[in-house]
């Protein structure tokens, strides 16, 4: 049995003022309160606070600004709290749309028990929730999108409450769970929140504006204004709350549509004014009474100081808790997420296979604009480096498309990290190995393999394999710079166009669309961060050493060939060639480029706000 309660909580985000400044705005005016075990409501007009209360008492605001305490049977807020409740967003899109019900509990079981348990006991366990949450007849159905049919949208809510059910958490906070339902469905989950709840549970709520049906099932209800709170307590006793300022409840009136429309000023009375309602409420004796009773209540469990609070901190509890979260096994983790990705992809094929097909298509293109190259001198050099410029241009950006892979992953990252899934680290490598790796081998494989013997580069199998490589690496760098484009923002437009931007700016500086020795060294040094300069120049020595390119004699019809000319070619574009070490520097820096990136990226990932 978990009681959480609120002294004196206020809470402030940073806003932009002007372009240069910002300013605090204060979304949380001195709310004090508690709610224990049983089915706890939070009601109140759009805007008026709900979301922000319920995310500071699960610990999911920045705590730097809250002032005031949040106490957990009397004691601080540990500060991994999130990882031991359980939180229901109000967005079930992070339910994974291609996975089973089944599938998608039994992923949360095994991020989120220790490994210690066995698998069948995972199972057992989410098998137990399936039946404790009713949703046996549809645990071997896809859930779906909003693309795909799946199950519906309550079981979809059920699916995503069973994910937090996992850890069994004494503590489980809803937020708006009836949105976007219809009434009898609502009706049900709501029947589902007041069945956890005579279990023991402690379950915190936002409603929005809930029927009579849903709201005789409340324990206690906090009604919120402006961030201010208006009413706390028992929802028996809120209708005679309101009478005492001449607010009346019409016999046969929803007391949740009376409430609403008393905060909005649609219900009259002659003694207050609704806007008057918060400040009515700081003075009541009932606020008071509870005051004092929370005052009483944590005397008791003999912490109320600072300095006690932060001892409770370094209990065994907390410290057994972290061991709880985090003592699992990484490359348990980075295997879990890898099988989640890999049933995603198999469910949902046909993203890979356009991936495919894309590249298949664009291989032909270049196979068939640069059709078995001459070795003619006028034409065959200016064709290959043509056709050179074009295959890495097609490579770099089809790996930018990754852009999108951690962009729309982004909500759920957030969600199942900071709910104590797994650590960015696991969650890093899981998308390097799947995204930059795994996805991307066979389509360049393709790619490759179309291109050289369609454009008949020469037929040496050192020097595929050196092809094959060259590009391999050039598509890991072009993903790891739309990974770090995707990890420094939220927005897709912002990240895609950083990364165009970037990619843009190192074709230029790639050695073939400007000479470089005539631009200043204050541009020039661009050349050295450009993964277009470090492939082309591994193609070129790749193919153009040792070609010997021809010329006939229209008059006597003699031949005259020239093995230097290649050569020289590469002299005068300043590419240096003579060494192995001049075509391997190459192929390094272009793995330089992919590490330096993903440490970038990670660094990234691990500053995302959590909050
Ligand atoms: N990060 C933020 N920056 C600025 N203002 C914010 C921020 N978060 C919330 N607000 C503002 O705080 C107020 C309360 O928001 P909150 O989402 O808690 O309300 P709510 O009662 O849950 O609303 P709804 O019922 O529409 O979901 C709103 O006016 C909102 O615009």
């Amino acid at each position: 049995m978990t009681t959480i309660t609120l002294h004196h909580v206020s809470f402030e985000v940073q806003i932009k003022a002007t372009c240069f400044k910002t300013r605090d705005k204060q979304l949380l005016f001195d709310v004090s309160g508690t709610f224990p075990p049983g089915l706890n409501v939070l009601m109140g007009p759009t805007g008026s606070g709900k979301t922000t209360l319920l995310d500071v008492m699960a610990g999911r605001a920045d705590p730097k600004w809250v002032k005031g305490h949040v106490l957990v049977d009397g004691k601080r807020q540990p500060k991994n709290f999130r990882c031991l409740t359980g939180y229901v967003v109000q967005d079930d899109n992070i339910v994974m749309g291609t996975l089973t019900v089944k599938e998608n509990i039994m992923f949360s079981a095994n991020l989120r028990l220790p490994t210690s348990i066995s698998s069948n006991k995972k199972e057992e366990k989410v098998l137990g929730i399936i039946q404790e949450l009713g949703l046996q007849s549809c645990a071997d159905t896809q859930v779906g999108s909003a693309l795909k049919r799946g199950v519906s949208g309550g079981e979809r809510k059920r699916t995503n409450i069973g994910m937090e059910m996992v850890v069994d958490p004494m503590v489980l906070f809803f937020d708006e769970p009836t949105t976007g339902l219809d009434a009898s469905t609502a009706h049900s989950v709501m029947l589902l929140l007041h069945a956890l709840s005579q279990k023991g549970r402690t379950i915190v709520c936002s409603v929005h504006q809930p029927r009579y049906s849903i709201f005789k099932l409340f324990s206690r209800l906090t009604l919120l204004f402006g961030g201010k709170m208006v009413y706390h307590g028992s929802n028996r006793s809120a209708v005679a709350y309101f009478e005492q300022y001449g607010f009346v409840c019409e016999q046969n009136n929803n007391p949740a549509d009376f409430f609403l429309d008393v905060l909005q000023g649609v219900v009259p009375s002659n003694e207050t004014e609704a806007q008057l309602l918060p400040d009515l409420y700081l003075e009541s004796s009932l606020r008071k009474g509870l005051v004092q009773m929370i005052t009483s209540y944590n005397t008791e469990c003999k912490i109320f100081g600072l300095d006690r609070l932060r001892a409770a901190d370094d209990s065994n509890r907390l410290i057994a808790a972290i061991r709880y979260v985090y003592l699992h096994n990484d490359n348990f983790k980075v295997k879990v997420l890898n099988g989640r990705a890999l049933l995603n992809m198999s469910r949902d094929v046909r993203t890979f296979a356009t991936q495919v097909f894309l590249h298949a298509i664009l291989a032909l293109i270049a196979g068939i604009i640069y059709l078995q190259l001459d070795t003619d001198m006028q034409s065959g050099i200016q064709n290959r480096v043509g056709a050179f410029f074009f295959i890495t241009n097609n490579v770099v950006f089809s790996g930018n498309s990754a852009v999108d892979c951690l962009i729309s992953d982004r909500p759920t990252f957030i969600h199942e990290s900071s709910s104590g899934f797994y650590r960015v680290s696991a969650y890093f490598v899981c998308r390097v190995l799947f995204d930059a790796f795994l996805v991307r081998f066979l389509p360049t494989t393709i790619y490759v393999i179309i291109v050289y013997f369609l454009t008949g580069m020469q037929l040496d199998v050192t020097k595929f394999f050196v092809f094959y490589l060259t590009l391999l690496l050039t598509s890991t760098s072009a993903v790891s710079i739309a990974f770090f484009s995707a990890s420094i923002s939220s927005s897709f437009t912002i990240a895609s166009t950083s990364c165009l931007l970037f990619t843009m700016l190192m074709m230029i500086f790639g050695g073939l669309l400007v000479n470089i020795d005539t631009l200043g060294s204050w541009l020039s040094w661009i050349q050295y961060i450009s993964i277009f300069r470090y492939a082309n120049n591994a193609l070129f020595i790749n193919e153009l050493k040792g070609l010997e390119f021809c010329e006939t004699d229209a008059g006597s019809n003699d031949t005259f060939c020239d093995s230097d000319l290649a050569l020289e070619y590469l002299t005068n574009q300043g590419i240096a060639f003579e060494t192995t070490w001049d075509l391997w520097q190459n192929q390094l820096a272009l793995s330089c480029i992919a590490i330096t990136m993903f440490v970038l990226t990670y660094i990234a990932l691990r500053k995302v706000h959590k909050y």
